[in-house]
Formats: C-alpha cells, sequence, structure tokens
C-alpha cells in the first residue's frame, strides 16, 4: 500500500482523485490539502464522501507531503512550480495535474500562462503523461506532466493518423467542446447556470492556452517531423457538468492510397485498456464516458472525400485529469494499470 498527498483537494479534479483512490486496492490517501477548508472534515465538504474518507484538510506542507510515495497537484497552473524543488527534494514522485511542466520551451509557457516560469530547471525532468505514448518513460518517472483534457481528448483522436504520416500536420482542425466542471470550481459569472444553460458558445478562438500542448504533442507524433504540426483549434462550453467531445478534420496526403481508418485505429489501440474504438458507422457520446476514464473514439471519412473525420469523447475529470492521473501512478508503481479505475459509465 502506498501513501498519497493530495494538494488541491477542494477543487473539482482533487474530489475526484478522492473518489477514484478511497476504493483503490494499493494505494491511500494520507494528506489532502486546502488553504481555505483546513481543519474541515473532507466529507463535511463532499457528502459523498461520508464514510469513504475519514480525513481532514490540512495546509499545505512540504514536511507532511514528503513523506507520501506520490503527491498529485490538482491546484491552478502556477502552484506546483513554486512548491517542486522542495517537495521532489524529499525523494517523494509527483503527479502534476496543472499545466505548469507539460510544455518543454519555457519561454512558449511564460507567453501562453502570461507569467514567468518558476521553476524551468526541472522542466526537462517532466515525463508528459499520455500512458497511450508514454507509457515507459512513465514508469521511470519523478515527475508527470498530466495532458490537459481537450489535449487528451484532441490527441488519442489524431495519434495513429499522424504516427502513420496519413494525414497533412501543418492542416489540423480541433473543434471541442466541454462541459462547464473544465473551469474548475471557483464561482465565475460564465459559468452560472443561468449564463449558460441552454446556451452554445465558443471561446479562446482568437488563442487557447492547449494550442501550444497540442501542437507540441502531435509535432511529437509524426516519425519524421519535418514540419511543424499546426492546429486551428477552438474549444466551446456545453451546458453541462462533465464531457468533451472533441470533432478533428484532417486532410489526407495520399487520399488514393490511404489503408482501411477503421483498422488502423483498432490495431493502434488494440492493447489499450481506456481507449474504445467504436464499430464502423457508430458514433461517440459523452454521456457513455462519464465519471469512467475511457476515451472512446470513431473515425470515418465522409464521402470518401480527402478530409478524414475523428470524433473522440472524454470525461474531463476522468480520463481528461484524474483518471489519467490515476492510470499514471498505477504505471509509475508497477500497479495493475486499471486498478482503481475499472469505473463503468454513469448513464443514463
Ligand atoms: N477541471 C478539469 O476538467 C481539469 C482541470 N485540470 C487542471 O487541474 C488543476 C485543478 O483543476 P480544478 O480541480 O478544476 O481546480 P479548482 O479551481 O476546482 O481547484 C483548485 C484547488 O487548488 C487549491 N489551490 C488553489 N490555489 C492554491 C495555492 N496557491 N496553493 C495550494 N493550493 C491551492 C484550491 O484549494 P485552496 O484554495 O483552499 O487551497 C483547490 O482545492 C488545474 O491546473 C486545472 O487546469 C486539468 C484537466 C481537466
Ligand atoms: C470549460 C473550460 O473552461 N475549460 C477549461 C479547461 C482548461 C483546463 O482544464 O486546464 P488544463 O487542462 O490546462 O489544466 C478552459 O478552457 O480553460
Amino acid at each position: 500500500m502506498i501513501n498519497v498527498g493530495i494538494v488541491g483537494g477542494t477543487g473539482y479534479t482533487g474530489v475526484e482523485l478522492l473518489r477514484l483512490l478511497c476504493k483503490h486496492p494499493q494505494a491511500k490517501v494520507s494528506v489532502i490539502t486546502s488553504r481555505a477548508e483546513a481543519g474541515i472534515p473532507v466529507s463535511d465538504l463532499y457528502p459523498n464522501l461520508r464514510g469513504h474518507v475519514d480525513l481532514c484538510f490540512s495546509e499545505p506542507d512540504v514536511e507532511a507531503l514528503g513523506k507520501c510515495d506520490v503527491v498529485f497537484f490538482a491546484t491552478p497552473h502556477g502552484v506546483a512550480q513554486n512548491l517542486m524543488p522542495a517537495l521532489m527534494a524529499t525523494g517523494t514522485r509527483v503527479i502534476d495535474l496543472s499545466a505548469d511542466f507539460r510544455i518543454r520551451d519555457a519561454e512558449l509557457w511564460a507567453h501562453w500562462y502570461d507569467q514567468a516560469h518558476g521553476c524551468p530547471e526541472l522542466i526537462s525532468e517532466a515525463v508528459y503523461g499520455l500512458p497511450e505514448n508514454n507509457r515507459a518513460a512513465i514508469k521511470s518517472a519523478r515527475l508527470v506532466a498530466c495532458p490537459g483534457c481537450y489535449p487528451t481528448a484532441a490527441q488519442l483522436g489524431l495519434l495513429p493518423l499522424l504516427e502513420n504520416e496519413l494525414v497533412d500536420p501543418t492542416g489540423l482542425i480541433i473543434s471541442a467542446a466541454s462541459g462547464a466542471s473544465g473551469a474548475g470550481r471557483q464561482a465565475k459569472v460564465g459559468m452560472l447556470l443561468t449564463e449558460n444553460s441552454g446556451s452554445f458558445k465558443a471561446y479562446g478562438v482568437s488563442g487557447h492556452r492547449h494550442l501550444p500542448e497540442i501542437e507540441q504533442a502531435l509535432h511529437d507524433a509524426q516519425p519524421a517531423a519535418a514540419v511543424p504540426a499546426a492546429v486551428t483549434f477552438v474549444p466551446h462550453l456545453l451546458p453541462m457538468v462533465r464531457g468533451i467531445h472533441v470533432t478533428s478534420y484532417a486532410r489526407a496526403l495520399n487520399p488514393d492510397t490511404l489503408p482501411d481508418l477503421q483498422r488502423v485505429f483498432e490495431e493502434r489501440y488494440v492493447d489499450e485498456p481506456f481507449v474504445d474504438v467504436l464499430p464502423e458507422g457508430q458514433v461517440p457520446e459523452t454521456r457513455s464516458v462519464k465519471g469512467s476514464n475511457m476515451c472512446r473514439i470513431s473515425v470515418c471519412q465522409p464521402q470518401g472525400r480527402d478530409t478524414i473525420v475523428i470524433l473522440s469523447v472524454i470525461d474531463n475529470l476522468t480520463k481528461g485529469a484524474s483518471g489519467q492521473a490515476i492510470q499514471n501512478m498505477n504505471i509509475m508503481f508497477g500497479f495493475e494499470e486499471s486498478a482503481g479505475l475499472d469505473v463503468v459509465a454513469l448513464l443514463p
């Protein structure tokens, strides 16, 4: 049994970590932090955890966290990077759900996140935590940077095409939509029920901070990588709580010699416990992954034309954040990859 610490336990990804970890056969949460709720029992704030989590929130404290085998950061960007040097000096391993260590170029990070990076010296050590692409490096990592929610769904949809050099990497279009829990628990007017229920809109059209992360990952996916991947990424806000739906469009490089795409996807993910390629002709729904760590994908070539359409859905809080973080923990500690994650989606 390993001891787990969570920094940022009152947020949506923090409480999702607790929901899953309290049933994990080989991990026990022993420290859970919140500055605002320090001293309060977890079950007072989250009654679904009553009888499952017998802990109080505490102030973030490096000494207490350093006694854990692994610490999850479920904090806004800019937080993990400041605590990281002291925490890693204790020898504990770290899984960061925030964006702090996802982008290899510290200046690019500073540009998109509008602040200087507080710990550039550890960026090169961080391993990007998309298990479907990086399992071997995750296993031995001391610091794992979990992918963002949109980047997870977008990459899983596009990787098979880019890895096989089937599509033009410079003309990728990713149209994505997320439920409101993607924005976190902090009060924001735009996230009020009265502001977004019964309505649908795009945001971040001129530039969203997930763009450089997606481009970096898709560029890495190409074997030759001669041309940088260039993506048009447009996120939307869906009037629901959980779920991400991504529609990606990619133009075939050689439409006349395209292989059977359904087979390409099925073969790419045949051994993946958390990627489900749907049978030809079916489309994925967000409700089919709600509360689960699954990504469901379908691929289609409408009218046999040059543009390939890939649909991918995840739960932003599970495969898009906390479930994927636990999947990474399982890999790092040599546990069954699906330990604690064998959850069937909640439908209806
Ligand atoms: N929501 C989602 O779908 C996804 C989120 N992420 C990322 O995961 C991270 C957490 O997201 P989410 O759970 O939505 O965020 P929330 O805003 O819901 O929660 C943030 C948590 O961090 C704590 N916190 C805030 N500031 C600090 C600080 N300076 N020091 C220590 N703790 C702090 C808060 O508690 P307190 O202030 O009391 O200490 C709270 O528990 C973010 O980086 C987010 O971008 C990634 C993928 C998907
Ligand atoms: C609906 C909504 O607002 N979604 C958030 C998702 C960002 C997120 O979760 O941040 P990271 O994955 O980078 O940590 C947004 O667009 O800012």
